[in-house]
């Protein structure tokens, strides 16, 4: 269990982190999402205690390591831009953080086997690094961080240099990998789509604080603000004045698909896109612009009208409704 008790985190004047608080449990896969800049890799720095935090406390199964260097942490970290040794081998690469704690022959090999046969690169161990492809290199530089058997992981866009085909396919891999070795994985992407396929729990960071945290299907139904109903989801969420529907000092928000044909929201379609075999019309209502998945072709110009089968009420930019 990591517990982040208020960490606040500065740059000279500058308020990065603004109070973080959250208790990740054991085994848990927990996404922290936030748009570039937001401070998401500033806050695994200061988890992984390569940055000094200005206060607050850091707590690992009941264990204060607020002030514990780096290397006594037990995190393994995998960034973005993984750098492998590169006239080695992979076993070499996989192997070099276990040599470098002296650890015997026998017992490297034994698990340098067994992390290489999870993560499926048992074939190319002895291969050059600089000869396998960016995904092989990816899941080598996961091997290195995974072989140390450390208490909980940190990786920070572990998948930001594949396309958009092969990180599909290591996201599964990587949750995979997560339950077998029931890791605890704090994982950061400013990516939507990936937090909300890989998070058991996540948190949004924003303006320096977690503005939600809970289930990915939580905040996708039941955004705590504007901002996050918006950040989340294919599309933003959509917002209409809540008079349009006889509510109010309100705003109505809306997913796409929260909608039906009916006669109670008149819209002009103004563009179209097609997602495999689902159509989204971009309408203009009365001034608004909204998304709506709708169930069949329509021109640009024609007019729409739907009635909306679920909505949340915000206020001010808060949801009042609960779930
Ligand atoms: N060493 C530093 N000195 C001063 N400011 C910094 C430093 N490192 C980061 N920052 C600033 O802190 C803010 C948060 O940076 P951080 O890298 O944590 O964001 P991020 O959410 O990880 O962004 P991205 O998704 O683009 O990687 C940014 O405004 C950045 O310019």
């Amino acid at each position: 269990m990591i517990e982040l008790q208020n960490l606040v985190k500065k740059y000279g004047n500058f308020t990065v982190l603004n109070g973080i608080s959250v208790t990740i449990e054991s085994g848990e896969f927990f996404v922290i999402l936030g748009p570039s800049g937001a401070g998401k890799s500033t806050l695994l720095k200061v988890i992984a205690g390569i940055e000094k935090l200005d206060s607050g406390r850091i707590i690992v199964d009941g264990k204060d390591i607020t002030n514990l260097p780096p290397e006594k942490r037990n995190i393994a970290m995998v960034f973005q831009n993984y750098a492998l040794y590169p006239n080695m081998t992979v076993y070499d690469n996989i192997a070099f953080p276990l040599k470098m704690r002296k650890m015997k022959k026998e017992e490297i090999d034994e698990r340098v086997k067994r992390v290489a046969k999870i993560l499926g690169i048992t074939d190319i161990l002895n291969k050059n690094v600089t000869k396998i492809s960016g995904g092989q290199q990816q899941r080598v530089a996961l091997a290195r961080a995974i072989v140390r058997e450390p208490s909980f992981y940190l990786l920070d866009e572990p998948l930001s240099n594949l396309d958009a085909r092969t990180r599909f396919i290591a996201r599964g891999e990587l949750k995979r990998i997560q339950k077998e070795l029931n890791g605890t994985f704090i994982y950061v992407t400013h990516d939507q789509k990936e937090a909300m396929s890989l998070a058991d729990r996540m948190a949004v960071l924003h303006m320096g604080k977690f503005e939600q945290i809970g289930k990915p299907i939580e905040l996708y139904e039941y955004p705590k603000t504007k901002w996050v109903a918006e950040f989340i989801g294919d599309f933003p969420m959509n917002f209409l004045p809540g008079k349009m529907m006889g509510e109010e000092g309100v705003e109505i928000g809306f997913r796409p698909e929260w909608v039906k044909e009916g006669n109670d929201i008149k819209g002009v379609v103004e563009s179209i896109e097609t997602m495999g075999e689902n159509i989204y019309l971009f309408c203009d209502v009365g001034g608004n612009k909204v998304t709506i998945l709708w169930k069949e072709m329509l021109d640009i110009g024609d007019e729409v009208t739907f009635t909306i089968t679920k909505f949340r009420r915000f206020k001010d930019g808060v949801l009042i409704d609960t779930q």
